[in-house]
C-alpha cells in the first residue's frame, strides 16, 4: 500500500478530463494536479520550449512526493515523455499510447482521424504510434488550435464554440473516418459539439480516459496502489488565475475546488513576450453597458466575461468625484481581485441647465432605491421650468483598461455625445436615460436606435473606438506614455 499522491500535469484545465476519470476509476488515490495556465497554450510553442516548461512542472510535483507521474497533455507528451521517463525513477505515463491503442481497437474502416494542437500534429506522435502497431491503418491528422482557448475561457457550449467546432472539423467529414482521437486533453470538454458534427457513427476516443486504465494497471503491476481505507485528498495548483480555475474545475469535476496559485519559474515566464489576453472582464453590473462593450472585444476575438460571472466578488465602491476616478477604482479593484485584465466604464449624463448634474451620480440620481424610472422622473421634474432649447446635455463615458496589479499603467479613454433632454420619452431600446436623450441630427432619441446605430453615435461607442485603436499595443507593453497618464 502506498498513499503518496499520483501527480498530473497539463498546460491548463484540459488535464482535468484525465483527473475526472482518475477520480472515477481510482477513488482511493490521492491526487495532485498542476496546470500551467500562465503560459498556455503549449500547442503553438516550439518543442524545446514545451520540454523546458514540462520539466519545470515535473520538478514542482516531485517536491510533492508523487509516486507516479501522468503527463495529461498531448503536446507535452509528444515533446517530453521519452526524456522524462528515462530520467525519473517513478512510472511516467503519457496520453498518446493509450489513445492510439484504443483507436486501433475501435476502427473497422481502418481510417482514424486525430485532432490535436499544432505541436501534437506537427510531432506526428499519434500517426507514428498507430503505424508502429498497425501499419495498414490510415491516419488523418488535423490541428484544432481554436479549441483550447474556448475551453480555458469556459465557453464550451456557447454559439461561438458551436461554430468553431463545426468549421474546424469540416475537412474530416465524408472520408470514411469511423474513429476520431481527441488528441488533446482539453477536447473532451467539447465532446457533445464534436460528436454532433462528426455524426453518431464515429467513435470518439478520449485519450485521457484511456490513460487512466493504464495508470490503474501500473499501480497494480508496481504494487503501489493506495489501500481501500485511504481518505483521498485532491490538491490543485495553477500558475494562472485560481478563481477562474476553480469555476471551470468545480463545474467539470462536481467538487468544490480551491486551487492554489503557484509560480514555477518566474524567470522563464518573464522572458516571454506578453501574449494578448484571451479573456477580458467588463467590470460592470449594468447589463446594457456590458452588451455594448462586449460586442467590440468579441469582434477582436476575445472571450468576454462580466461581473455577473463572478457573483461572489465584493463590489468596489464608486467613491471618486470624477468619471475617471470612478472608472479607475472599478478597473484596478476588480483587476487585482480577479487577476485578469479588466475594462471599467464610468459614465453619466451632464445637463447644462443643471450645472452638469446628475454627472457622476447618474446611476444613483434618485437616491435610495434608485432605478432608471426613478432617475428619469427626477430629471424631468428638475427640468420642468427649463425651455426645450435650453435642455442641452452631454453623455460622457470614461473607459479604463487595467492589467492586474499595475494601476500606474492604466489605459484611459473618453467619449462624448451631445443632445437634448425631451419631455416625452420615446423608444424601448438602450437603457438608463436613453428614452429622454434626443439627437437633433437624427430626429430620434437614443432609445429609438438599434444597438448598432447607438454604437455609431454614442459616448460609449466613441470611447470604444478610441480604445480599440490602442488596447492591443498597450497590452503588450508598447504603449505611448501620454495615452496612459492620469488626465487632470
Ligand atoms: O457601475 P456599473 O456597474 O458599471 O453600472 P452603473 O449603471 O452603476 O454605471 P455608472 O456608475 O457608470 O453610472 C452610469 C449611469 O449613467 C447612465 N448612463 C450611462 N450610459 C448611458 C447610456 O448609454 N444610455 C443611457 N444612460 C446611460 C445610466 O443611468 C447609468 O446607470
Ligand atoms: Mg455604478
Amino acid at each position: 500500500m502506498n498513499t503518496q499522491p499520483i501527480g498530473f500535469i497539463d498546460s491548463g484545465v484540459g488535464g482535468l478530463t484525465v483527473v475526472k476519470e482518475a477520480l472515477r476509476q481510482l477513488p482511493n488515490e490521492n491526487v495532485v494536479f498542476l496546470g500551467d495556465q500562465a503560459r498556455l497554450p503549449y500547442g503553438p510553442r516550439p518543442a524545446a520550449q514545451v520540454r523546458a516548461f514540462t520539466w519545470q512542472m515535473v520538478n514542482f510535483l516531485l517536491q510533492q512526493q508523487i509516486k507516479m507521474l501522468v503527463i495529461a497533455c498531448n503536446t507535452a507528451t509528444a515533446a517530453a515523455l521519452p526524456d522524462i521517463r528515462q530520467k525519473l525513477n517513478i512510472p511516467v505515463v503519457g496520453v498518446i499510447v493509450p489513445g492510439s491503442r484504443a483507436a486501433i481497437k475501435a476502427t473497422s474502416t481502418n481510417h482514424i482521424g486525430v485532432i490535436g494542437t499544432e505541436g501534437t500534429v506537427k510531432s506526428n506522435a499519434y500517426a507514428d504510434t498507430i503505424h508502429g502497431k498497425a501499419a495498414h491503418i490510415k491516419v488523418t491528422s488535423l490541428a484544432a488550435p481554436k479549441f483550447v482557448p474556448l475551453v480555458e475561457s469556459n465557453e464550451m457550449t456557447s454559439p461561438v464554440a458551436k461554430r468553431v467546432v463545426a468549421e474546424t472539423l469540416q475537412p474530416l467529414l465524408h472520408q470514411g473516418i469511423d474513429t476520431l482521437v481527441m488528441g488533446c486533453t482539453h477536447y473532451p470538454l467539447l465532446r457533445p459539439l464534436t460528436q454532433n458534427v462528426m455524426g453518431d457513427d464515429v467513435t470518439l476516443i478520449d485519450s485521457g480516459a484511456e490513460t487512466v486504465s493504464e495508470v490503474s494497471m501500473l499501480l497494480d503491476y508496481f504494487d503501489i496502489a493506495a489501500g481501500p481505507k485511504t481518505q483521498a485528498t485532491r490538491v490543485f495548483y495553477t500558475t494562472g488565475n485560481a478563481k477562474m480555475f476553480d469555476v471551470i474545475a468545480g463545474n467539470w469535476l462536481g467538487l468544490k475546488v480551491n486551487a492554489q496559485h503557484v509560480t514555477i519559474d518566474a524567470e522563464a515566464t518573464d522572458h516571454l513576450p506578453a501574449a494578448a489576453p484571451q479573456t477580458v472582464v467588463i467590470a460592470s453590473k449594468n447589463a446594457g453597458k456590458v452588451k455594448e462593450l462586449a460586442a467590440m472585444f468579441e469582434a477582436d476575438g476575445l472571450s468576454v466575461k462580466s461581473l455577473a460571472d463572478f457573483p461572489d466578488l465584493p463590489t468596489v465602491p464608486e467613491t471618486g468625484e470624477t468619471f475617471e476616478e470612478n472608472a479607475r477604482l472599478k478597473a484596478d479593484g476588480y483587476a487585482s481581485a480577479l487577476e485578469l485584465p479588466v475594462v471599467a466604464d464610468d459614465s453619466g449624463l451632464m445637463v447644462d441647465a443643471l450645472d452638469g448634474a446628475p454627472g457622476v451620480f447618474s446611476a444613483r440620481y434618485a437616491g435610495r432605491g434608485h432605478n432608471d424610472a426613478a432617475n428619469n422622473a427626477k430629471l424631468i421634474a428638475n427640468l420642468a421650468e427649463v425651455a426645450p432649447e435650453q435642455r442641452t446635455a452631454t453623455f460622457h463615458t470614461t473607459l479604463v483598461f487595467a492589467k492586474p496589479n499595475d494601476p500606474d499603467h492604466d489605459l484611459v479613454v473618453n467619449g462624448e455625445v451631445k443632445g437634448q433632454i425631451t419631455g416625452v420619452p420615446e423608444g424601448d431600446n438602450g437603457f438608463g436615460y436613453d428614452p429622454y436623450f434626443f439627437l437633433p441630427a437624427l430626429g430620434k432619441t437614443m432609445a429609438q436606435l438599434t444597438s448598432s446605430e447607438k454604437n455609431q453615435v454614442s459616448h460609449r461607442g466613441n470611447a470604444m473606438r478610441a480604445l480599440e485603436k490602442q488596447w492591443q499595443q498597450w497590452f503588450t507593453g508598447k504603449e505611448d506614455a501620454h495615452e496612459t497618464r492620469r488626465s487632470e
